[in-house]
């Protein structure tokens, strides 16, 4: 990869390994994150999404492979890029993971708190810019139990956006959540992405949304990014593990148009 290609990458994923008790899981995953992009991967359940994500997030270790940011390794003990990247990073956890027993204000304070050295009157105005921008102002005083699905969803987005990252990990964003709820997840995501300029890294297993709001996909199979390129590519890819999987909605419908009309008549 030449220098220029480089610079106008935010995040480069280079051969990661991770195995459980010997189990590869990750064997060589590779990923590119162009600056200001938004960029989803995909695989069926169980494929490694998620542990591909905490191996960037620092919540697992990778057993090898190499993790650039901003052009930057983030070696294992290097403690400042590390750092680093996790001020300019944010995370939106498939279950929000806010806590229950703070306001949805002390939520999103928290990370400017965690990371950054402003004082109590600075954290209390970015948080209720945070909370603004995303329309929740007025539920500032609210515990997230007294929030609705989706205004939890975008408190958690709001806790992960209050840092102004330039990166921003969302783990299955859409996970137990209806067709209808889902689209609206994957709008607010391109809506805010576009907003903030922010580069977003998505793991889902949401194909159709995941092309239609993406810059760029990749797809998990057997420990390796079988495929990265443009939704376009995706959607037109001869590769075995890509067509079955993008196939996999047409062959559902396909079987269930073969098990012929129901009884009272209705057509499938
Ligand atoms: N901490 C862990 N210890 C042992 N095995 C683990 C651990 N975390 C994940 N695994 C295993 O790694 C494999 C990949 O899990 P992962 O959650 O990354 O899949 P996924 O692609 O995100 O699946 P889904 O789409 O269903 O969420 C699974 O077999 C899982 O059991």
């Amino acid at each position: 990869m030449n220098l220029k290609e480089d610079t106008a990458l935010l995040l480069r994923v280079e051969g990661l390994h991770k195995a459980f008790d010997d189990r590869a899981v990750l064997a060589g995953a590779t990923l590119k994150v162009p600056k200001g992009s938004l960029v989803s991967v995909l695989g069926r359940s169980g494929t490694g999404k998620s542990v591909f994500l905490k191996c960037l997030a620092n919540v697992l270790e990778p057993d090898a492979g190499e993790i650039y940011f901003d052009g930057r390794l983030l070696a294992a003990g290097d403690r400042v890029a590390r750092t680093d990247f996790r001020k300019r990073s944010g995370f939106l956890f498939q279950s929000n993971a806010l806590f229950d027993s703070m306001t949805a204000l002390e939520n999103v304070a928290l990370p400017l708190e965690q990371t950054m050295d402003l004082s109590a009157k600075e954290v209390r105005e970015r948080s209720l810019e945070a909370l603004s921008q995303l329309e929740l102002e007025e539920f500032k005083d609210r515990f997230p139990s007294e929030l609705s699905g989706g205004m939890q969803k975008r408190l958690a987005l709001a806790r992960a956006l209050v840092t102004k990252p330039e990166l921003v990990l969302f783990d299955e964003p859409t996970a137990g959540l209806d067709p209808l709820r889902r689209n609206a997840v994957f709008l607010m995501i391109a809506k805010y992405q576009r907003q903030f300029n922010f580069s977003a890294l998505v793991v889902t297993h949401d194909v159709p949304e995941a092309l239609a709001c993406s810059d760029r996909v990749a797809m998990l199979e057997d420990g390796t990014m079988c495929f990265e390129g443009t939704p376009e590519e995706f959607s037109v890819s001869p590769l075995d593990a890509v067509r079955n999987f993008r196939d996999s909605t047409v062959a559902l419908g396909v079987a269930i148009a073969g098990l012929g009309k129901r009884n009272d008549g209705m057509p499938v």
